[in-house]
């Protein structure tokens, strides 16, 4: 369902309300209409689905690793509504028969999943679970790395802490494989 505008306009200026501010003052009168459609984008993921991104796919016949990496994510905490934001790694090694998706659509998959109200970890399994339900894929990795403005802006405090989650699914939970897929992921970064 696509954000309900009135609603959430109406939500907003109530919660300018409760902060103590006026929100018919001339910089704030606009506010909440403006918030409703940054929310709707930053949201739209609750309308989409993994299977609108990976429906399409091609054959190549390349069953070895492939690895989208340093795909940029902004997402929203779920439990403070502010922002996450780092990077994603994304690699799988493709179905049996073959078939991959454009690479495009692994950092699409990834927003799919980001625009929503999140935490990483749930972020990062979803990536994973998503193709290896829609491509079959025979094995996932995924590392996200982010930092949580809820630890920064408020709460403890702590800018550039980072949390690293990572999601293994199939044939790159064996050792040697995850291990190759991490340094070429990793490697060079930071
Ligand atoms: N596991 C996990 N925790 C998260 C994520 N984003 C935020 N959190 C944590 O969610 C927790 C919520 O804790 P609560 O004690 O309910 O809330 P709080 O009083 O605002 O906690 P503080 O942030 O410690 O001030 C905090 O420890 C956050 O750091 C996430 O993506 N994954
Ligand atoms: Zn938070």
């Amino acid at each position: 369902m696509p954000v309900d505008h009135e609603r959430a306009e109406a939500a907003v200026r109530e919660l300018l309300l409760a902060i103590g501010e006026d929100p018919s003052r001339e910089g704030l009168v606009d506010t909440p209409g403006r918030v409703a459609r940054a929310y709707a984008e930053i949201f739209a993921g609750l309308d989409m689905s993994p299977a609108d991104v990976l429906g399409k796919t091609f054959e190549i016949d390349h069953q070895e690793l492939v690895i989208v990496r340093d795909i940029e994510v902004y997402s929203t905490c779920e439990h403070h509504l502010v922002p996450f934001h780092g990077v994603a790694h994304v690699g799988y090694i493709p179905s049996r028969d073959g078939r991959v998706t454009g690479l495009s659509k692994l950092a699409r998959l990834v927003e799919v999943y980001a625009r929503r109200p999140q935490v990483q970890e749930r972020l990062t399994a979803q990536v994973a679970d998503a193709l290896v339900e829609h491509l079959d894929v025979q094995g996932v990795i995924v590392v996200i790395q982010a930092e949580h403005l809820c630890m920064s802006m408020r709460g403890i405090r702590k800018p550039g802490a980072s949390t690293i989650t990572s999601a293994v699914r199939g044939q790159l939970r064996d050792p040697a494989t995850r291990a190759e897929a991490m340094s070429l992921m990793l490697e060079g970064n930071r």
